[in-house]
C-alpha cells in the first residue's frame, strides 16, 4: 500500500474500524473513504455496486458486520446469516469487478468447531459440527472465507481471510444484553460500584450515555435500582451489591486489544499476499488459507470477572446465573501461522481491562 493509495474501511466508526483508522493515519496513510451505515447499507446489492464504481478504491478492509455476543448471535439468528452474507457478498464481489488491489476479509475464530483440538490451527476448519448459540454467524463468516479463496483461484485476486479472536477495546458495544461478555461486564460491574457508593449522578449518566431505557434527570432512586436490577445488578440487604455473570463462569475465552488487531491486519496488508497464506506442501486443492489472529493465552469467565473486579474496586458479589449459556467451553488459537509470518499481539489482558476501564469512565 502506498501512502496516497485510495482505502476503504468498511466499518471505520466499529471496534476495529475505529482502530485501524487510527492506526492507519499514525502511520501516515491520507487516502480514505468512509462510509456510514446511514450513508451506504452494504446490504443494499445496487448502493454497493455504484459505490464500487463511483470511488473505485485500490484496497478494501472489510470490518463492517453484523456482529454481537453470544445471547445477540443465538436469538438474532435470522439477521446474523441474512445480513452478514449480503455485506460481504456485496463487497467481496463489487471489489473483485472493480479491480481492487487486495482485500482484508474479517471472520471470526466460531469458525471452528465446537470439540475442535485446542489451540486450534487453521486446517480444523470444516472437521465436525459448529457451536449452535453462533452457528448461522459462522456459517456466514465461512462464506465469506471460501468466496475470497475461490475469487483468489479463479479470478487472481488478493484477498486474505483473518479470523480474530474475542476482541476488545475503545469504540466497543456496551449494550448489556447484545454486547460481547467483556464490555458487558466491565459496564455492569462499573454500574454495581457505583450503586454500592450511592453514587446516582454516574449511574444516570452512564445510562444516558448508552441507553437501555429512557432515564431522565427526574427518574427515582427507585426507577434506576430497577432498571439496574433487569441487567442483574442488585443491592441486597444493607449496602451490599451483588452482579449477576452469565453462564457457570467456568468457559475460557481469549482477548485480544482491539488496536493490537488493527496492527495485525495493517501488517497483513502491507506484507502478505495470499498465495503466502496457501499451505506448504499443497500440490492440488487449495483450502485453510486464512489465518488466525490471536495471543494464544486464555482465561476463564469467573478470573476474567475477578480481574474486572479489581480493577474497578468493586466490593460486591459475583452470582452465576447458570440458566443463561456458556456457548463453547474453549476457543483458543493457535496464532503459530501468524507468528511464523513475523507478527506477535502486545498489550496483555490485565494491561487492556485497565486501558478500556480508563477510556470507559472518561467517556462519561
Ligand atoms: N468484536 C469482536 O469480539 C469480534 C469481531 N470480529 C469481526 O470483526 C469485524 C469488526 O467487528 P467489530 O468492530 O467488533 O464490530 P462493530 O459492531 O463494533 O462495528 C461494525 C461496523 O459495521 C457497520 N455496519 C454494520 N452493518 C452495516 C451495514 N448493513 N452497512 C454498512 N455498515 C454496517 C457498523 O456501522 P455504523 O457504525 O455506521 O452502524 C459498524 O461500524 C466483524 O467482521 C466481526 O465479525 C471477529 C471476532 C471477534
Ligand atoms: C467473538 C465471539 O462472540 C460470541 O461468542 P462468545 O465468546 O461465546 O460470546 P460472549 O463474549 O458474548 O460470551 C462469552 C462467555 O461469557 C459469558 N458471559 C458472562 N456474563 C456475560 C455477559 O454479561 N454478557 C455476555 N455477552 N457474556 C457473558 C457467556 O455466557 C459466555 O460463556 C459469538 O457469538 C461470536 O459472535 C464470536 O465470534
Amino acid at each position: 500500500m502506498e501512502k496516497s493509495s485510495k482505502i476503504y474501511i468498511a466499518g471505520h466508526r466499529g471496534l476495529v474500524g475505529s482502530a485501524i483508522l487510527k492506526r492507519l493515519q499514525a502511520k501516515g496513510y491520507e487516502n480514505f473513504i468512509l462510509k456510514t451505515h446511514s450513508e451506504l447499507d452494504l446490504t443494499n446489492q445496487l448502493a454497493v455496486a455504484a459505490f464500487f464504481e463511483t470511488e473505485k478504491p485500490d484496497y478494501v478492509f472489510l470490518a463492517a458486520a453484523k456482529v454481537g455476543g453470544i445471547m445477540a448471535n443465538n436469538i438474532y439468528r435470522g439477521q446474523f446469516i441474512y445480513e452478514n452474507l449480503m455485506i460481504q457478498n456485496n463487497v467481496i464481489h463489487q471489489a473483485y469487478l472493480n479491480e481492487v488491489k487486495k482485500l482484508l476479509f474479517l471472520g471470526s475464530t466460531c469458525i471452528y468447531p465446537r470439540e475442535a483440538p485446542q489451540p486450534m490451527p487453521e486446517d480444523s476448519l470444516l472437521t465436525s459440527p459448529l457451536e449452535y448459540t453462533n452457528e448461522p454467524y459462522a456459517i456466514a463468516k465461512i462464506t465469506g472465507i471460501k468466496m475470497c479463496e475461490s475469487y483468489n483461484i479463479q479470478y487472481g485476486t488478493n484477498f486474505i481471510s483473518v479470523m480474530p479472536t474475542n476482541l476488545y477495546g475503545p469504540n466497543d458495544n456496551f449494550d448489556l444484553e447484545k454486547s460481547h461478555v467483556l464490555p458487558a461486564l466491565l459496564r455492569k460491574i462499573h454500574l454495581g460500584k457505583c450503586l454500592e457508593d450511592k453514587n446516582w449522578q454516574a449511574i444516570r449518566d452512564d445510562l444516558n450515555l448508552r441507553p437501555v431505557e429512557s432515564v431522565s434527570g427526574t427518574s427515582t432512586q427507585a426507577e434506576i435500582e430497577g432498571i439496574l436490577s433487569k441487567y442483574g445488578i442488585n443491592q441486597q440487604a444493607g449496602n451490599h451489591v451483588v452482579v449477576e455473570i452469565w453462564g457457570t463462569g467456568k468457559p475460557m475465552r481469549e482477548f485480544l486489544w482491539s488496536e493490537d488487531m488493527a496492527d495485525a491486519c495493517i501488517f497483513m496488508m502491507e506484507n502478505i499476499s495470499f498465495g503466502e497464506l496457501i499451505p506448504a506442501g499443497t500440490t492440488k486443492e487449495i483450502r485453510n488459507t486464512h489465518i488466525n489472529i490471536g495471543t494464544g493465552k486464555e482465561i476463564s469467565i469467573r478470573d476474567l470477572a475477578g480481574q474486572i473486579k479489581k480493577i474497578t474496586g468493586f466490593q460486591g458479589d459475583l452470582l452465576f446465573d447458570t440458566t443463561k449459556p456458556d456457548g463453547t467451553m474453549r476457543k483458543l488459537t493457535d496464532p503459530s501461522k501468524l507468528h511464523g509470518l513475523g507478527w506477535k499481539h502486545q498489550v496483555e489482558i490485565e494491561e487492556g481491562i485497565s486501558r478500556m476501564y480508563e477510556w470507559y469512565t472518561n467517556q462519561q
